[in-house]
């Protein structure tokens, strides 16, 4: 049966003719799923409606952005009254305190907090803050793990440039890359080695704590604890970089629900509601450094911006109502123990924290980035293309995370249940629904 998708194939045909691959960020081109990608409408809770007026589940999340669903109606109401009252006036307003203080209450590794627009200045600004505190240069980040575009984080990086292949993207002088180290995520050897050798030069190690961008691919037992053990004796700072997993994993993060403290912390996604928005926070000493207080520069002329403040506070004011992450825990373990059970009876795997999951086209679950690399990326692709027909819209790569999400029902998560056993037999039972 095919998929219904003629008015999107003419706006990518549209869209190449004007815009390099005719996306704004790659992995949405479907370039490793073999076909073109959907163009989408609007959407709902946990509905997506592209523009031929075919219905998904979403699984995506806008890349794990809609934790609480699409256009909730609280949040939606209170960004449109504040557009009303105009969107950015390049000065403070009250809404950043508000939201401010919001954040540092729910996360407790966070003293004070600075707002930016996307995940990358983030993880990018919070680096500069970690050198310009220690006064050392070498950052270590691991294999597989996406820490946004910025030249010295596209090192082995994760996400998009996995599809690449490429240790580091054209267009970055090597002399930036030679600032990073990255290592094989859980190799405790690896990290203890550099550290002896190197640990004098290391400003901070940054890693995601539920690495999502090689797929999920849970830490170890002990690794992230040695991260933060090695860093604090050899003086560098811990970043994690919780774009994914904050406000997720737990009420505070990834962070809170490890039990482990990073100095720095950087966020994105959720924060905004929907809106581009990333934040970085930390230890009070050390986010002093940042001018106009100390000497550490960082700006951005819609840094903050009210509308995107208006619905980040709403958003997490939401998401800190009583039961909401315990509904969501249980709702997630429920679901991913059922897709366990399914993905059991054919060579696919399933890793999966909290909320976070992927299934590997791996018979073995893959423990870091190398072993992604081993994955059946042609069964990959034909099950997704398969799985969009079933109306489900799962990430479109297989160095991706789908996400569980507040708004998902149970209803909806059975029928994506049904959707992947039936694309899974689709693939291996050799079933021809091209
Ligand atoms: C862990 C992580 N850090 C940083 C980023 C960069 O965020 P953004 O895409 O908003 O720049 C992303 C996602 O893209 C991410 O998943
Ligand atoms: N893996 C990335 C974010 O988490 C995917 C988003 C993008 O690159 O567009």
């Amino acid at each position: 049966m095919e998929l219904l998708s003629k008015q999107s194939k003419q706006a990518f045909e549209e869209a190449i003719r004007y815009i390099p691959g005719g996306v704004n960020s790659p992995v949405r081109s479907f370039k490793s799923i073999g076909r073109s990608p959907l163009f989408f409408e609007k959407a709902s809770g946990s509905v997506l409606t592209d523009v031929d007026g075919n219905d998904y589940i979403d699984m995506c999340n806008s890349w794990g952005v809609t934790l609480l669903g699409h256009a909730h109606p609280e949040v939606t109401e209170a960004v449109i009254a504040r557009v009303q009252k105009g969107t950015t006036f390049g000065a403070p307003t009250p809404e950043e305190t508000l939201l401010a203080k919001k954040v540092i209450d729910m996360v407790p590794a966070i003293d004070m907090v600075r707002f930016v627009s996307s995940g990358t200045e983030a993880v990018m600004s919070a680096v500069r803050v970690a050198r310009g505190f220690t006064g050392r240069t070498l950052l270590v980040k691991f294999d597989g793990c996406y820490h946004g575009h910025a030249d010295h984080l596209l090192v082995d990086a994760g996400s998009g440039v996995a599809e690449t292949g490429e240790h580091l993207t054209p267009g970055v002088p090597r002399e930036f890359a030679q600032c990073t180290v990255s290592l094989p995520f859980n190799d405790p050897k690896a990290v203890k080695a550099l550290f002896e050798t190197r640990g004098e030069e290391i400003a901070a190690v940054i890693v995601e704590p539920v690495p999502a961008n090689m797929g999920v691919v849970p830490a170890g037992s002990g690794f992230l604890q040695l991260l933060r053990d090695l860093t604090t004796q050899y003086g560098a700072l811990l970043i994690f970089d919780e774009v994914i997993t904050g406000f997720r994993m737990s009420r505070g993060g990834a962070g809170q629900y490890f039990g482990i403290t990073p100095d720095l912390v950087t966020l994105g996604k959720i924060i905004g509601g929907g809106f581009p928005v990333g934040a970085f926070g930390g230890r009070r000493d050390v986010m002093e450094v940042l001018a106009p207080l100390g000497p550490v520069y960082q700006a951005g002329t819609l840094s903050g911006n009210p509308v995107a403040m208006e619905a980040g506070y709403h958003t997490l004011r939401l998401l800190d109502q009583p039961g909401v992450y315990e509904d969501l825990a249980r709702k997630a373990e429920s679901f991913l123990g059922k897709l366990r059970a399914i993905v059991d009876r054919y060579p696919v795997t399933l890793n999966s924290v909290g909320p976070m999951f992927t299934l590997f086209f791996h018979k073995k679950n893959p423990t870091n980035f190398e072993e992604v690399k081993g994955c059946d990326f042609e069964n990959f692709a034909w099950f997704y293309r398969s799985l969009l027909k079933e109306g489900v819209y799962f990430s479109p790569s297989q160095y991706e995370a789908n996400f569980v999400n507040v708004a998902h029902t149970e209803h909806q998560l059975r029928l994506v249940l049904i959707g992947v056993q039936r694309a899974l037999s689709y693939v291996y039972g050799y079933v021809d629904n091209m």
